[in-house]
């Protein structure tokens, strides 16, 4: 971008920050304030007060977002006035915010950059919890700048997000994590065609699970990065809490359905209570939900997002065998996401190794040398060749740092393959449920 574009750029972002000063301030009085109102009607409420361009649903998905975690148990009841008046002065400057990040789009649109941008979404979610005086907590404070972030960007572009479907996966949990609820959500039945969709430009951005700290690795995935061009631009973490899903109770059971992952996470809880139900492997955890609904005597190991969704009764909530059991999700794209420093970039590379003495060592050397952290590493079969394997690497740093930089020419010298996979943030957005 030109140095005139770059000042025109930065005076909007410049804007948004002394609004999001006021914002974050006015948002934490509103949580001491109880105008005696109920949600129905707040949200009717902030419709009502909506000066535009945001729309109703954005913004009541923004004080959705706000009264899920509640009112301070400090909050003072008011005159509902007094309350109605920091409302509209929070909707007028969501208002003017949004107008800004208009004016960016513009300019992005000009120069045929992507509307989203990863790296200066993370600066915005550090820059309002490092503004936040409380009493909200920063995670709720996170949750309504996604929503406000998501409004901003579906009025430049209602962008597309695949993900790995039915409606109602942990993956589309952790999709509208990280994009919020104005986007347009696309499910896909497999993994490849996650991938494919975006390669084709018929989404602009995939999800995909990746791994989970109990399971393990998601193969499916891992092959695509290999296969595909897209890049890795983001990832979620997301905490799973898996269900039993039924319209029999749990004396009934007879069946549990569900995918291998899910069903491996609940292999003891499953075993210890329901030691004789057949454990059944599908494709997904909403299907299985779908399934559990029309059949007696059968459940699902799902979310309770997809008990909801499906209309099915959750027998039993937290069934996961440990209680940190979180998935790692992908959002990949076309997109290359800017270098967010000090240390909060993660890059993900695949190699291959020569069938030689030390090869692995030398690869290792060419990062710890330079002082770079490797933060994962991982083998699987190279599906080329039998015994041939790539190397999944993860490290702390960005593709365009110098010394990962030396590091990959370094590894280009030896690795018959050596594959970049995408530079992005190493940070999480808040859970959404
Ligand atoms: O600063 C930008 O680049 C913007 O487009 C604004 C904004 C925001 O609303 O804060 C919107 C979308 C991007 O993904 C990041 C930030």
């Amino acid at each position: 971008m030109s140095e005139d574009i770059n000042v025109k750029l930065l005076r909007n972002r410049d804007a948004i920050d002394a609004i999001d000063r006021q914002v974050v301030e006015l948002l934490n009085q509103r949580v001491l304030t109880d105008g005696g109102a109920d949600e129905a009607t707040v949200l009717a409420k902030v419709a009502r007060l909506n000066p535009g361009p945001l729309s109703d649903a954005t913004l009541q998905a923004i004080y959705r977002a706000m009264m899920l975690a509640g009112l301070d148990p400090a909050a003072q009841a008011t005159e509902p006035a007094r309350v109605d008046a920091l409302d509209l002065k929070i909707v007028e400057l969501l208002s003017q915010r949004v107008k800004h990040a208009g004016e960016i789009g513009k300019i992005k649109h000009a120069n045929g950059a992507d509307y989203y941008d990863p790296t200066r979404e993370a600066q915005v979610m550090a820059k309002v919890c490092a503004l936040n005086p409380g009493p909200i907590q920063n995670q709720t404070l996170q949750l309504i700048y996604r929503e406000v972030i998501s409004g901003s960007i579906a009025l430049e572009k209602r962008l597309v997000i695949a993900y790995l479907g039915p409606e109602a996966t942990y993956t589309h949990q952790a999709a509208i994590c990280n994009f919020g609820v104005s986007l347009e959500y696309r499910p896909i039945k497999t993994i490849p065609d996650v991938f494919a969709e975006v390669e084709s430009g018929a989404a602009d951005y995939g999800v995909v699970p990746i791994e989970n700290s109990t399971e393990g690795a998601v193969f499916h995935s891992m092959d695509m990065l290999v296969e595909s061009d897209l890049h890795i631009c983001s990832q979620v973490y997301l905490p799973i809490e898996h269900c039993l899903i039924s319209q029999s109770p749990l004396e009934a059971i007879r069946e549990v359905r569900s995918k291998d992952q899910a069903l491996g996470q609940c292999r003891d809880w499953l075993r210890r209570n329901i030691p004789n139900a057949e454990l059944v492997d599908v494709v997904s955890t909403a299907e299985a939900v779908c399934t559990a609904k029309a059949s007696e005597g059968v459940a699902a190991v799902a979310s309770a997002l997809s008990a909801q969704r499906y209309d099915v009764p959750i027998q039993v909530r937290g069934i996961q065998d440990r209680d940190d059991n979180v998935t790692r999700f992908l959002v990949v794209g076309k997109t290359r996401a800017k270098p967010l420093g000090d240390g909060r970039d993660k890059t993900s590379l695949v190699i291959s190794l020569r069938d030689e003495c030390g090869a692995l060592e030398k690869t290792l050397r060419a990062f710890a040398s330079r002082g770079i952290n490797l933060s994962k590493i991982e083998s699987r079969p190279s599906r080329k060749k039998a015994w041939d394997y790539y190397f999944f690497i993860d490290l702390v740093g960005h593709y365009e740092d110098a010394n990962v930089q030396a590091a990959l020419a370094d590894l280009e010298g030896h690795c018959p393959l050596v594959k970049w996979l995408g530079s992005y943030p190493n940070v999480t957005p808040a859970a959404t449920m």
